[in-house]
């Protein structure tokens, strides 16, 4: 009888584990996501939530355990290469150019990537369309948060690492977030996001780190 191996995820963390400035900030994490798959990282202020995507983002490396992309090792060189390439990358450091157009904003990000074309369409379907000539230094916090998303939907990378995405947006910003992350895992893309703002997701895994530092004990605590 011919018996099918299950597929592989297209990432697994393996007993990930990550030290920063010589502190143990995750400790064993073990994950899987297939293509379509997203998972979505809570936990308190100083959980960890940023660290996870800077460690899937090779930005830190685990301190034990792995990361497999494809079953590969993203930290092995050979691997990197190819592996970051497949990452979109959403951080608080927004890059905006304030004297850039908010379509310049947009288009170089493309241009780094040897693309052309969708910056407008990103930009309108993120409700900046009649914006897209204006100075990026016009931009609400919000508006900026949305020219963020514009340019993860143009440059159209497989996995997408977002932290906070939603921070800053409005109602209907956050929908349309939404929107853009169900369309991306209809196209088989992958989804890490980091936030600690209600974000509706279908069928995302939900990994919950334990808060850093629980508080100390005091003499009231004992005698309660
Ligand atoms: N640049 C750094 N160098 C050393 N340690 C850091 C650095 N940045 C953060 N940390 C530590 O790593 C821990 C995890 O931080 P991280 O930013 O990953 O948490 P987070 O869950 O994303 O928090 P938040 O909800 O506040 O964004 C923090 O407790 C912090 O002390």
């Amino acid at each position: 009888m011919f018996i099918r191996k299950p597929p592989l995820p297209r990432m697994l963390l393996n007993n990930g584990s990550c030290m920063r400035n010589a502190q143990l900030i995750l400790r064993n994490i073990n994950a899987s996501v297939h293509d379509g798959g997203a998972l979505v990282l809570t936990g308190a202020n100083g959980a960890g939530k940023s660290t996870f995507l800077r460690m899937l983002a090779c930005f830190s490396r685990p301190s034990a355990g792995e990361i497999l992309w494809n079953g590969h090792d993203i930290t092995k060189s050979g691997v990197f290469e190819q592996y970051k390439l497949q990452l979109n990358w959403l951080s608080l450091k927004d890059a905006v150019k304030e004297k850039f157009t908010v379509l310049d904003n947009v288009q170089w990000f493309e241009v780094l990537e040897g693309k052309s074309g969708k910056s407008k369409a990103a930009l309108e379907l993120m409700g900046l369309g009649r914006l897209i000539n204006e100075k990026a230094r016009m931009l609400s916090m919000g508006q900026r948060k949305r020219l963020q998303l514009a340019r993860v939907v143009a440059i159209d990378r497989p996995i997408w690492l977002l932290d906070e995405p939603s921070v800053a947006l409005d109602t209907e910003g956050v929908k349309l977030l939404e929107h853009i992350i169900t369309e991306h895992r209809k196209k088989g893309g992958i989804v890490f996001v980091a936030t600690h703002l209600p974000i509706q997701i279908d069928d995302a895994m939900i990994l919950r780190l334990p808060e850093r530092f629980p508080r100390r004990k005091t003499m009231v605590d004992l005698l309660d």
